[in-house]
This record gives C-alpha cells, sequence and structure tokens, in this order.
C-alpha cells in the first residue's frame, strides 16, 4: 500500500538507537524531527532512567498524596512568594477555569531574589522550595529524578539540534551553567461520572520541553492535532514528551508546542503524573536557529491571548501568574495589572 493508515496515536522512539551506531542515530534523529514536527509529541523508550528509581519516584509521589492533609497544607504554595510548595485541589485555574487536581511544585534550590529596580519580576521564581517535613525522602528522590531526567533532556536537544541541520551542541550553552527545571508531582482525583471534568485545561508549556512520567494504566492526557483530540494513554515504561513554546520559538514553528489536556479520572480512581519542565535560567534565551532550505518554518503561532516571550523568565511568569493569581495577590499584587 502507498499510504499508511492515519496514525491515531502517537509515535513511539527508542533514544538508545542513538547508540546503535551513525545510520540508527540518523533514523532517530529523522523521526524526533518529524514526530515534533507534526505532533509536537511522542513517547520516548530506550531511555535509561532506571525502573528502580521510577518506581520509587511513584510510591514516593503516592506517600505524599497520602500524608495528612496538615502536612500538605503547611508547605502550601500561598506561602511562598515562589509558587513552590503544596497546591491544593481546584487551587490553579487554567483558561480562567478552575483544574481539579492538587500538586506540589519544585524548582532548583536558590536563594531568594530581593526585588529592586532593575531587578526584572521574573526572579520571584527564584527561591527555596518547601518540602514536606513528614516524608524526607521526598528530596532525596526528587533530586536523583531532576539528574535523570537533565540529562535526558540534553541528550534530545543534541538529537533536535543535528536533525535541524544545527551543530549539535548549539543548545548547550543555555543550559550548561544555570538551567531552570521544574517538577510538578500531580495528583488528578475522580471527580465526575459520566461528564468529563477539567483535570488540568487545554494549554501549551512555557519552557523548551517536557518530559512526562504518567502512572502506568492512567489514561486522560489528550492532545491536540488538527482540531481533534487524540488520547495518549501511557506507554509501558515509556516518557510522554512534548515541545514546549521556546522550542517553537528556537525553530520559528518548525516544531510545534502543542496543546494539551486532562481528563478526570472517574469517581473512584485517581491518576498521578510527573511532569518535568526543561528550560535555560530565567534570564536565558534559546539560540535562533537557522533551518536548512528544505524544512519550511511556518512562524510562531500568534494569539493575542497568549503572547510568548523568548526569555524563559518572562514566559514562565506569564504561565505562573495565570494559574496561580492567588499567590500572586497574596505576595506580589504589583503583577497583577
Ligand atoms: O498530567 C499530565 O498528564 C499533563 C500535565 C500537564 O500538561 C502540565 O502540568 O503541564
Ligand atoms: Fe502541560
Amino acid at each position: 500500500m502507498d499510504f499508511p493508515a492515519p496514525t491515531l496515536t502517537l509515535p513511539i522512539l527508542d533514544l538508545s538507537r542513538l547508540e546503535g551506531g551513525e545510520t540508527e542515530a540518523e533514523a532517530f534523529r529523522a523521526e524526533l524531527r518529524e514526530a515534533t514536527h507534526e505532533y509536537g509529541f511522542f513517547y520516548l523508550t530506550g531511555h535509561g532512567v532506571p525502573a528502580e528509581l521510577i518506581e520509587r519516584v511513584m510510591t514516593t509521589s503516592r506517600a505524599f498524596f497520602d500524608l495528612p492533609e496538615a502536612d500538605k497544607m503547611a508547605i502550601e504554595n500561598l506561602n511562598s512568594p515562589h509558587f513552590r510548595g503544596y497546591t491544593r485541589v481546584g487551587g490553579e485555574l487554567t483558561l480562567g477555569q478552575v483544574d481539579w487536581r492538587e500538586q506540589i511544585d519544585i524548582g532548583p534550590e536558590r536563594p531568594a531574589v530581593p526585588k529592586g529596580e532593575g531587578v526584572p519580576d521574573y526572579y520571584v521564581l527564584d527561591g527555596p522550595n518547601q518540602w514536606p517535613a513528614a516524608l524526607p525522602e521526598l528530596q532525596e528522590v526528587i533530586t536523583a529524578w531532576h539528574d535523570e531526567l537533565s540529562t535526558v533532556a540534553l541528550t534530545l536537544m543534541q538529537a533536535w539540534a543535528k536533525s535541524l541541520g544545527a551543530d549539535e551542541h548549539v543548545f548547550d550553552e543555555a543550559f550548561a551553567t544555570d538551567s531552570s527545571t521544574l517538577i510538578k508531582i500531580v495528583r488528578y482525583p475522580g471527580k465526575s461520572d459520566p461528564e468529563p471534568k477539567q483535570g488540568v485545561g487545554a494549554h501549551k508549556d512555557s519552557g523548551v520541553l517536557t518530559l512526562l512520567f504518567v502512572e502506568p494504566g492512567k489514561g486522560g492526557l489528550q492532545v491536540e492535532k488538527d482540531g481533534n483530540w487524540i488520547d495518549a494513554p501511557p506507554v509501558d515504561g515509556a516518557f510522554v514528551v512534548n515541545i514546549g513554546e521556546l522550542l517553537e520559538v528556537a525553530t520559528d514553528g518548525y516544531l510545534k508546542a502543542t496543546v494539551h489536556r486532562v481528563i478526570s479520572p472517574r469517581i473512584g480512581d485517581d491518576r498521578i503524573s510527573i511532569p518535568f519542565f526543561y528550560s535555560p535560567a530565567l534570564g536565558g534565551t534559546i539560540p535562533l536557529l537557522t533551518l536548512p532550505d528544505s524544512l519550511e518554518a511556518p512562524g510562531i503561532t500568534v494569539d493575542p491571548a497568549n503572547p510568548i516571550f523568548r526569555t524563559y523568565g518572562e514566559n514562565a511568569l506569564k504561565s505562573r501568574l495565570r494559574a496561580h493569581p492567588d499567590v500572586a495577590a497574596i505576595h506580589h499584587p504589583e503583577l497583577l495589572s
């Protein structure tokens, strides 16, 4: 047959092909480029993140959500000028609508930056995390997760660079000394039956790329494709990878930051997921690539309701203020104009 059947599921890519000799590596890079041009999303296997670590992260995440309410509320995000810590169910907005999920937000462990003249607003995002006193292993396991996933993310960036005709290391500097990572541990409680409920509303991710690990067996993630939703249930041992707005910027729209959302599980079920968002330093930008003539870049998405800022801190602050206006109202009313 000349024409393949329409793909109703996201492509599955095997990162270990990069180590399989030049032909395999080249084939991987071509698939990577095509998958993220067409869908902006794919499953990643062969990533080398140990199964035991994945298991520990999942078990510890579940233990976090099982803590008494008081232990979680002790590290509520409303305490944090840096948008870190625990957000109770219903404490977050997407598209102005309440998301039905609870979560902890964990970023790089840094001292807070005093506000002042000449200090960009986005430095409010720097600061210490709030770790749960009742679950000390969370910090240890998340630190290991951070290090493993940062390596995978940089490997992907190098593969993208090469696949787009640029030097393999063109992106390295943006991440080498001072990358910004954000790890969310999210739980979607069962909500409605049979009417679906917004777990997280339709959005694009604001950074460069996202590595998402979803609890096995738990569907609900949907990815927009040509005006339809594709279901993206977890694939055994694989990460879901997607492009953020800054990689769309870097490629002038050749790689797409794709809209996605999560539908809540039914009553009686729940779903844990752990997105890892990878980006340059707050004040950093990502290099703009010059694509080969064979690849036509359509330009970045222009949406007055969602301007894309090239400096990561500005783009990140945009999405934090949108999702957590209650945190901003307490700590940064001047930013809520
Ligand atoms: O939980 C998921 O599967 C996706 C979450 C997500 O898209 C996000 O937090 O940006
Ligand atoms: Fe997302």
